[in-house]
């Protein structure tokens, strides 16, 4: 059994990942498999015999052999401006063909400056996206800060893929630009970090648990299959492991132990603190249970806090109140409840008494005047 040694920093928000709403703006180079595949949500996989008209397909990004002089990089857009705090450039199942070295640059881009890149439009065997002068002066290498200087990878082998490393710049970012030297192939890479986006204006509905809007999962007390970081990504769950899940409960309702008015016993409850991007008031809660069927909770309850400029931690009570009292949820289905919450700092999710849920989103109004 090989132990994966992982760094504090990928407990943090993860910003390059289609579902936290990353996206591939440009690729050198396509030929074997695109870029795109970089940041899908999905682990990597690899199988024997398939094959494309290019050649052995795999899942990542893997640029031609080059004959010339250069290297091959591409520029991904960020979920959402953040401070970045650590990586993971996983090269799973690329052995003969991993970038031997990679480097990562990053920048800030203006909403316009973003605006003026055209949309790429990806296909393997290829070089995506043709810019014009004025598009290439601003993604020139010599614009962008290191962040990551020039670092050897290894290999896609079970006990060598993960190469993780950790990112030592406060200053925050909307993209990255990642090399590769000269060329080769990554399985996937996760940018982890925190977000930092501007504050919406107070008359604006936003969701205020949502990962874009600086949101974060603080603690659980179980993520057995899937982590509760997930539940607050922008993006529709893909899968059941895309939301978070937890173990079936010990003690949970047993029809043997059942009370003598033949309603379940069950005494657990399993829960996850979140810390909103925004102080605010919530007016209306949506809990997902897309992809669970067999395995939804039977009850959410939501609680809310307000814990000042104050971190929280396990050890601290807290002034908890219920925002949600226990709802029943169905399989499979948005769950949609009108609320009117005080001004909060942070949420607790119960879900009584285990099971998973897909996404939750919190809407209400940025409200910081008492912070
Ligand atoms: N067997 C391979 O993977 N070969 C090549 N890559 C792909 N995807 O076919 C290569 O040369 O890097």
């Amino acid at each position: 059994m090989i132990e994966k040694i992982v760094p504090a920093f990928a407990e943090l928000s993860e910003f390059a990942s289609i579902g936290a709403g990353g996206g591939v703006v440009f690729a050198t180079d396509d030929f074997f498999a695109t870029c795109e595949n970089m940041i899908m949500d999905s682990e990597p996989i690899f199988i024997e015999d398939k094959y494309t008209e290019f050649g052995k397909w795999m899942d990542g990004w893997e640029t031609r052999r080059r004959r010339t002089a250069g290297h091959d990089w591409c520029i991904i857009k960020l979920a959402t401006k953040c401070v970045i705090r650590g990586l993971l450039v996983d090269t799973a199942f690329f052995t003969g063909n991993y970038a031997p070295k990679y480097s990562i640059q990053a920048a800030c881009l203006t909403p316009e400056e973003e605006e003026s890149i055209p949309t790429r439009v990806s296909k393997m065997g290829t070089a995506c996206n043709k810019f014009d002068a004025k598009h290439i002066e601003r993604l020139k290498s010599d614009k962008w800060d290191e962040i990551v200087p020039v670092t050897a990878l290894r290999p896609g082998y079970e006990e060598t893929r993960l190469n993780f490393q950790k990112v030592l710049s406060d200053d925050a970012w909307t993209h990255i630009r990642v090399n590769i030297y000269p060329d080769g192939g990554i399985a996937r890479l996760r940018v982890f970090g925190e977000a930092k986006p501007e504050r919406p204006p107070r008359n604006q509905v936003v969701d205020l648990i949502s990962l874009l809007n600086g949101a974060t999962c603080l603690g659980f007390s179980n993520a057995h299959y899937g982590h509760p970081k997930n539940v607050i990504k922008p993006s529709k769950g893909k899968c059941m492991s895309d939301g978070w899940e937890t173990a079936r409960r010990l003690d949970r309702p047993n029809v043997i132990e059942a009370n003598d008015d033949g309603t379940m016993k069950s005494t657990g409850q399993e829960w996850a603190v979140f810390k909103l991007g925004f102080p605010g008031k919530i007016k209306q809660i949506c809990v997902d249970t897309n992809h669970f069927k067999g395995n939804y909770p039977d009850s959410v309850k939501i609680e809310g806090a307000c814990l000042g400029r104050a971190d929280w931690c396990p050890e601290l009570v807290g002034n908890w109140h219920n925002i949600l009292k226990p709802s029943k949820l169905s399989a499979h289905n948005e769950h949609w409840f009108d609320c009117d919450s005080d001004v909060i700092t942070h949420i607790r999710v119960t879900m009584a008494p285990d099971g998973g849920f897909s996404r939750i989103r919190a809407l209400g109004y940025v409200d910081d005047q008492i912070i």
